[in-house]
């Protein structure tokens, strides 16, 4: 298995070369490998890695599963992960080649959804909008890097650029670990859409003095009742839109609703080392005594989601429609 280390992006552009199930965990742990249909995929893949380590090591079926455990609960909050793996499970007594085979059409069925959530995002956007370009802001990196292709936040930004429907995006840098200004920016970059990078602490008043038609994101779990949990910061992006009368857009595939999740409050968030939030490039921005604090999701309530896209459809959480009203 060869992915490309997102933690070097957008400086450099190097691969990891994994071998074994540890090696993914720690890809995973350390976001080398991110975003919450990406981690099904690799998920998806890393029982195949499971299934070829253990013939190579002659492990125990149980030392096997084991392995593939930890790469399941390599990261507890995009339900995406856990989803993956257990898909592709079922199908290990019946051999490398039919795993491999269920891995690699739910990575193709993950990028047709993509495209699928986008068009029905961006038809609901400008039909709410009008037939006109539109003003944007987003929040962490729910693009092509984080998905198995086209996006889901940012694919609904490409539906609008390809329809000439996008005129800018403000992108949130999205601290501690920059998914937005590395990554974000990034793949905006590379398709030449209008774009501007800001701190974490602008979203709100980006929202509030009408810089932006709407907000869109991705999500990492979400749950029966639409509560919604994504990076940490959306939830400030989702009051700010809702007390400035402007839609949250959620975007994200059906392998992101789990319905077996009653609301929110059911979620465990990650809490990520307080180092990442107080050093930086090596060098500690905080005195010695202070502790990071480091949550690396909030959780949405259903009320302040004014549309989850999914490909299965649209869902209008604060107008009182559920993800159940799909399943
Ligand atoms: C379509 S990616 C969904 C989600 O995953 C990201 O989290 P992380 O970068 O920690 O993997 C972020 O919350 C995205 O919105």
């Amino acid at each position: 298995m060869v992915v490309l280390d997102q933690r070097v992006l957008p400086g450099a552009t190097e691969h990891l070369k994994i071998g074994e199930c540890a090696q993914l965990v720690e890809a995973i742990a350390t976001l080398a490998v991110r975003g919450a249909p990406a981690l099904g995929v690799a998920g998806a893949f890393g029982v195949v890695l499971a299934m070829d380590e253990a013939a190579r090591k002659g492990w125990t079926e149980a030392e096997r599963d084991a392995a593939i455990d930890g790469i399941r609960d390599a990261r507890p909050t995009a339900v995406n992960l856990a989803w993956g793996v257990e898909r592709v499970r079922p199908l290990v007594a019946a051999g490398r080649d039919a795993v491999l085979a269920a891995a690699r059409e739910l990575a193709e069925a993950d990028t047709a959804a993509n495209r699928e959530l986008s068009r029905l995002a961006a038809d609901w956007l400008l039909e709410r909008f009008g037939d006109r370009p539109l003003r944007a802001l987003t929040h962490c990196n729910a693009g092509v890097l984080a998905t198995s292709g086209w996006g889901t936040a940012l694919g609904v930004l490409r539906e609008l650029a390809a329809r000439d429907r996008l005129e800018h995006v403000h992108v949130d840098e999205t601290r501690p670990l920059l998914q937005g200004s590395r990554l974000t920016a990034y793949e905006l970059a590379q398709e030449g859409i209008a774009h501007s990078v800001q701190v974490d602490g602008a979203a709100a008043s980006t929202i509030v003095r009408g810089l932006v038609d709407f907000a869109v994101v991705g999500a990492d779990r979400i749950a029966a009742n639409g509560d919604v949990a994504n990076k940490v910061g959306t939830l400030g992006v989702a009051l700010a839109c809702h007390v400035s009368g402007l839609p949250l857009v959620v975007a994200a595939p059906w392998s992101t609703v789990d319905l077996e999740t009653a609301t929110g409050e059911d979620i465990e968030i990650e809490e990520r080392p307080g180092d990442e939030v107080v050093v930086i490039g090596g060098e500690r921005f905080a005195p010695e005594v202070s502790q990071g604090f480091n949550p690396a999701f909030d959780v949405t309530p259903a009320r302040f989601v004014s549309l989850i896209a999914t490909e299965r459809g649209l869902v209008e959480p604060s107008a009182g429609t559920r993800p159940t009203d799909l399943a």
